[in-house]
């Protein structure tokens, strides 16, 4: 058995979807970006983050596991939208162009920490303002990295990827069973 610090309802279904036994553990950190911090290192430091808050918080001995998902777009960085408007600015930043999800996932024990960076491209076809409207109105972009779920309704604006289907969801699934490799725990 292992924690899951998060959330993320997506976090929880994927890693069901590896059979890995988990707890969740409610955690809330400070997610405020360094000044001059690069994505890639924000990331990780906050998927890190999130795993050792939830070392300190967990009930028992056993592992923690969280991550933590951003989207680059023309060197912007995307997190979950702030309302409505702020969802359809980024959606009009995405459409007719490709970005990177970047997701971290960190593993913390008592003895020992193992972060991993996941970077995958999404392309995505132009998007009319009537269709960001309509995809706002499904409330689906709200609690997103970057407003969209490729998950959801998203998917028919996304053309292809290249990287993790997983790790833009929000949990690479791939280096997920590498760390916890490392750690003695084995999927099969
Ligand atoms: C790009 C993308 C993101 N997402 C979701 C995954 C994450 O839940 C969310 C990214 O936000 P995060 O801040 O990484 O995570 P969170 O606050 O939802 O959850 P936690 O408690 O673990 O901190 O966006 C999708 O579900 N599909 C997608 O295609």
């Amino acid at each position: 058995m292992i924690y899951l610090a998060s959330h993320s309802p997506r976090r929880r279904e994927l890693l069901e979807q590896i059979q890995v036994h988990y707890q969740p553990l409610a955690i809330t950190v400070d997610e405020t970006r360094y000044a001059q911090e690069i994505p890639q290192e924000y990331v990780t430091r906050l998927a890190l983050i999130k795993a050792r808050t939830g070392r300190l918080a967990a009930p028992t001995s056993a592992p923690v596991l969280s991550a933590d998902t951003v989207v680059v777009c023309q060197g912007q960085i995307f997190g979950k939208p702030l309302n409505k408007a702020d969802a359809q600015q980024m959606l009009k930043q995405l459409s007719g162009t490709s970005h990177q999800v970047m997701t971290a996932v960190a593993v913390v024990t008592t003895t020992q920490e193992s972060v991993c960076l996941n970077i995958s491209q999404v392309y995505f076809r132009s998007l009319s303002d009537q269709e960001i409207a309509a995809y706002i109105a499904t409330h689906e972009p709200l609690d997103k990295a970057g407003s969209y779920a490729i998950q959801g309704v998203a998917s028919i604006f996304i053309e292809r990827i290249e990287g993790s289907y997983s790790g833009v969801m929000g949990l690479p699934l791939y280096e997920t069973a590498g760390l916890l490799a490392k750690i003695g725990i084995k999927i099969l």
